[in-house]
């Protein structure tokens, strides 16, 4: 069957935000340098404005949204999603990406650029992390390069995805991987891996944009 190719590598010169108030920064930062793209943190707005998509790592999604708002960066980043920039949020990043969050903080605010329903530290409440081998998709196709070994921590469990979400992997019936436009949440941390398909495919949303 043919796969859906991960494109290659995009425009050089293409900025990539990492949301860097807290959480994993360096490991996303050194998986978009390798495929050609310059990487900036993102503090606070300033940072923003220079950038032409934005990933949101993984860590802890409460102290993140607390942080979103102490940085003034939460209506600067609300408007840039609203506008279609890019994004990528990896498990505490999904988190902050989807439109409701159960068992999150009382004081936990979402941002709702794709229209999933998480539930935090909900997967496999026994064990903190697992690693799993994941058939992955894209727009329909499975991707070449066989199945994506997902590291997850603490990771979100996706309780529900809306219609306009493409579903791109799985474990047992939980989506762990989703799309929705520009926006693209996993549950688990592919930049702890050397396997640089996701934030290929990420990028590849920047040529349509
Ligand atoms: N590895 C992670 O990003 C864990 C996410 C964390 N459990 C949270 O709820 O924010």
């Amino acid at each position: 069957m043919a796969g859906a190719a991960p494109p290659d590598a995009p425009r050089p010169g293409l900025k990539v935000g990492i949301l860097a108030l807290q959480g994993e920064v360096s490991r996303h930062a050194a998986a978009l340098r390798a495929l050609g793209a310059t990487p900036v943190e993102v503090r606070g707005p300033a940072d923003l404005a220079g950038v032409d998509g934005l990933v949101l790592p993984g860590g802890e999604s409460t102290t993140m949204s607390k942080l979103l708002d102490s940085s003034d960066l939460r209506a600067p980043l609300a408007a840039r999603l609203a506008d279609g920039m890019p994004a990528l949020g990896t498990c505490a990043g999904m988190i902050l990406l989807a439109t409701e969050v159960l068992d999150g903080r009382a004081d936990q605010q979402s941002l709702g650029t794709i229209d999933v329903t998480v539930r935090r530290n909900a997967f496999g409440r026994q064990v903190n992390s697992f690693e799993a081998d994941l058939d992955l998709t894209w727009d329909g196709a499975a991707v070449d390069g066989g199945p994506f070994h997902a590291v997850f921590i603490r990771a979100p469990v996706v309780e529900a995805a809306g219609p306009d979400v493409e579903v791109l992997a799985r474990v047992g019936e939980h989506p762990v991987l989703a799309r929705q436009g520009p926006t693209v949440v996993a549950s688990f941390h592919p930049e702890l891996t050397d396997d640089l398909r996701l934030h290929r495919l990420f990028l590849s949303t920047f040529e349509e944009n």
